[in-house]
This record gives structure tokens, C-alpha cells and sequence, in this order.
């Protein structure tokens, strides 16, 4: 059973219209998300590179991952060394999970509170609901699990290939903007990870409502598993472009932190999944993310912005949510900020 999407849809239609009657400023949502968007291909980096190829193809490729970090904040990467196997299980627990009734699920004691999600609690307009559903679990939930389950033993492999994955995309780009690469191994150890399962069931409102809003990862890089279905935007050049799906790939996205760290060398980039009328969609990212304690630094004679440790950065994060609907990020903690 699906959340209660449509009950929350009217709530806010029915705000909308109120305001709009009575000349309330409430942005209309008709609306840029149906601008027509170009589909393209992201850069595809065939990541074997680094560890079977000649100093040439490593160097090549180090500077492609680089490159596209920079250039677009997004790409793609094909023999990645994830296993199939384990990118199939990991969907096919994905979608049992979410097929239990709705009241299992946000009752979950699968997982710490707060790990289910759905929709936006904080939404008070239209445009800043999500018409999806994400288990949202810190690795600790995961490794702590007494009850061994296959969903549970299926996650902690996703995330034990991600893992190594995500620390060579990292060291490769810290050693790019040339600083220090043990950073990644010391202070994102497994359990300050997370990993996050989305599910966006078919919505009636596709031109209205977004599958998941516009936003940027506040982590240092997120890998994006995505089924074929399509849905995922993101900016390049102020325009919103849509992602093509490719079997093969993986996605990777730079997140807050390593913009901050690497003084916006590399981007965090906003993106948003559109919804579809008639197809669900799945997806399951991992989010490398440091302790709580850990300093970002940004190293340069002119930093962009102030040291700050994460723990300070996630709850400026959810303060804003809560207060103002929306996540602010960065820009709070831009040096000279007025
Ligand atoms: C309402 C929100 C929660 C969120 C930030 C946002 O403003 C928009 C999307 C949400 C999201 C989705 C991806 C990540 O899980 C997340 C941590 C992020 O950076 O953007 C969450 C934010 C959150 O849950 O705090
Ligand atoms: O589902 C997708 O394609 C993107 C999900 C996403 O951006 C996220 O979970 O942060
Ligand atoms: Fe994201």
C-alpha cells in the first residue's frame, strides 16, 4: 500500500488554490518543471583504468574523474567492480522492503526512527513535496543489526563494494587538487556512511509534483545505482538536463563536502527526480560520509568558506528544513558571508 500521497497532494492543491483566490503570494507551480529539458549521456569513465592500466591510462583517467568533477559534478562510471550479483540483490530486497503495508514501514523497527521517509513533512506548498518513499540508514544500523537478515546482509555488501569504490574516486580527486588522499580512510570509516534505498511509485500529477526536489548531497560524494526507468536531472550550464540511463553505469555525484573541501574546485550540483504516470522507479544511493566530528577544511591562502565539522553542517541542514522548507547548504557557511 502506498503512502497517502494523494491525501497530502489535495491538502496542498486545495492551500494553493485558497491563496491563489484570495491573492496570496504562492508561487505557481506550472512551472518550470515541464520546460522541456534535453536528454544527454554523462560522461561514461571506464574506472579499470586505475587499477589495470598502463601510468598512461591511470594518469588519463585520474584526470577525466577530475575533469568531470569540475566540468558537470556528475558522471558515470562503467567496470566499476561492483558485482551484478550484488546490485541485483540489492534491488530485488530493495523492492520487497517497500511492499510491505505502509503502516509496517513507518513503523519500522528494521532500522533506527526516522530512517523511513515519505513524501516531504516539511512541504507547506507543491512544489517542495516529494512523491517518493526512502529508507534513509546510517551504516550503523546496519553492522549494529543483531537480527541478520538477508536485506540487512545484502546492504552491508552493497555498501562494504561501494566503500571501495567511493575511497578510490576520493583519493583520486584529492590527489587532483592536490591535497592529502589518507583524509577519506581516516575520517569516513563504514559506520559514519549512509546509504539510502528511494522508491518513486507512479504519480497521477507528473507535471506537478517532483519525485524527489531539487537539492544537492551533504556528503563528499554519493554512487547512484538507478534502474531504466529515468527520472534523474540535473543542472549543467543553468539549464536542467535529463540523465539517460545506462545498464552498465553507476552514477557518481559530488556532494557539499567535498566542494567545500576542495575550495569549489569540484561541484555539488542540484539535482531532482521527475515523476513518472505510470511506472514506478527505484533507486539506492551511498552517501561517503566523515564522523560527525571531522573538520571540513578548505585548503587555500583565500578559503571560500569557514571550517566546520559535519555535525554542524547536518543540523544547519535539518534546521533549515524545518524552519524554512528548504535546505540552504553552502552558501551558510561561505566565508564573509552577509
Ligand atoms: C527537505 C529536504 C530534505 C533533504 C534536503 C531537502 O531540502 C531536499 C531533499 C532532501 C535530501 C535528499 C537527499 C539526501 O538524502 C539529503 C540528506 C539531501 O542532501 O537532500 C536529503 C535532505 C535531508 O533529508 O535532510
Ligand atoms: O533517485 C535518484 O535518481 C536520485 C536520488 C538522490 O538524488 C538522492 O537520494 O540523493
Ligand atoms: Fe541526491
Amino acid at each position: 500500500m502506498d503512502p497517502p500521497f494523494n491525501e497530502i497532494y489535495k491538502t496542498l492543491l486545495y492551500k494553493q488554490i485558497t491563496n491563489t483566490v484570495n491573492n496570496v503570494s504562492d508561487i505557481p507551480f506550472s512551472f518550470s518543471v515541464t520546460a522541456v529539458v534535453e536528454e544527454v549521456e554523462l560522461p561514461v569513465i571506464d574506472v579499470s583504468r586505475l587499477i589495470d592500466g598502463n601510468k598512461k591510462e591511470r594518469e588519463k583517467c585520474k584526470e577525466d574523474i577530475a575533469r568531470a568533477s569540475r566540468e558537470w559534478g556528475f558522471f558515470q562510471v562503467i567496470n566499476h567492480g561492483i558485482s551484478m550479483d550484488v546490485l541485483e540483490r540489492m534491488r530485488q530486497e530493495q523492492i520487497r522492503v517497500f511492499k510491505e503495508p505502509f503502516e509496517k514501514k513507518s513503523k519500522s523497527e528494521k532500522f533506527s526512527a526516522g530512517s523511513y521517509r515519505w513524501g516531504t513533512p516539511s512541504a507547506t506548498c507543491l512544489r517542495q513535496l516529494s512523491w517518493s518513499e526512502a529508507f534513509h540508514v546510517p551504516m550503523t544500523d546496519i553492522s549494529d543489526n543483531k537480527d541478520f537478515t538477508t536485506l540487512s546482509s545484502t546492504m552491508e555488501k552493497f555498501a562494504s563494494e561501494s566503500e571501495a569504490l567511493a575511497y578510490m574516486l576520493a583519493e583520486v580527486l584529492a590527489e587532483k587538487s592536490g591535497r592529502k588522499s589518507n583524509f577519506f580512510r581516516e575520517n569516513c570509516v563504514r559506520n559514519t556512511c549512509y546509504l539510502r534505498m528511494n522508491r518513486y511509485p507512479p504519480c497521477p500529477k507528473p507535471s506537478e509534483v517532483y519525485g524527489l526536489m531539487p537539492h544537492t548531497d551533504s556528503d563528499f560524494l554519493t554512487i547512484l545505482y538507478q534502474d531504466q526507468v529515468g527520472g534523474l536531472q540535473l543542472i549543467k550550464d543553468n539549464k536542467w538536463i535529463a540523465v539517460k540511463p545506462n545498464p552498465r553505469a553507476l552514477i557518481i555525484n559530488i556532494g557539499d563536502l567535498f566542494q567545500a573541501w576542495s575550495n569549489d574546485m569540484y561541484k555539488s550540483v542540484e539535482h531532482r527526480v521527475m515523476t513518472n504516470p505510470t511506472v514506478e522507479r527505484f533507486s539506492t544511493a551511498y552517501f561517503l560520509c566523515p564522523s560527525y566530528d571531522a573538520v571540513i577544511e578548505c585548503s587555500s591562502d583565500s578559503p571560500a568558506y569557514r571550517n566546520f565539522s559535519f555535525r554542524e553542517f547536518r543540523q544547519q541542514v535539518q534546521e533549515d528544513v524545518k524552519k524554512l522548507g528548504f535546505k540552504v547548504g553552502l552558501p551558510r557557511f561561505l566565508n564573509h558571508h552577509y
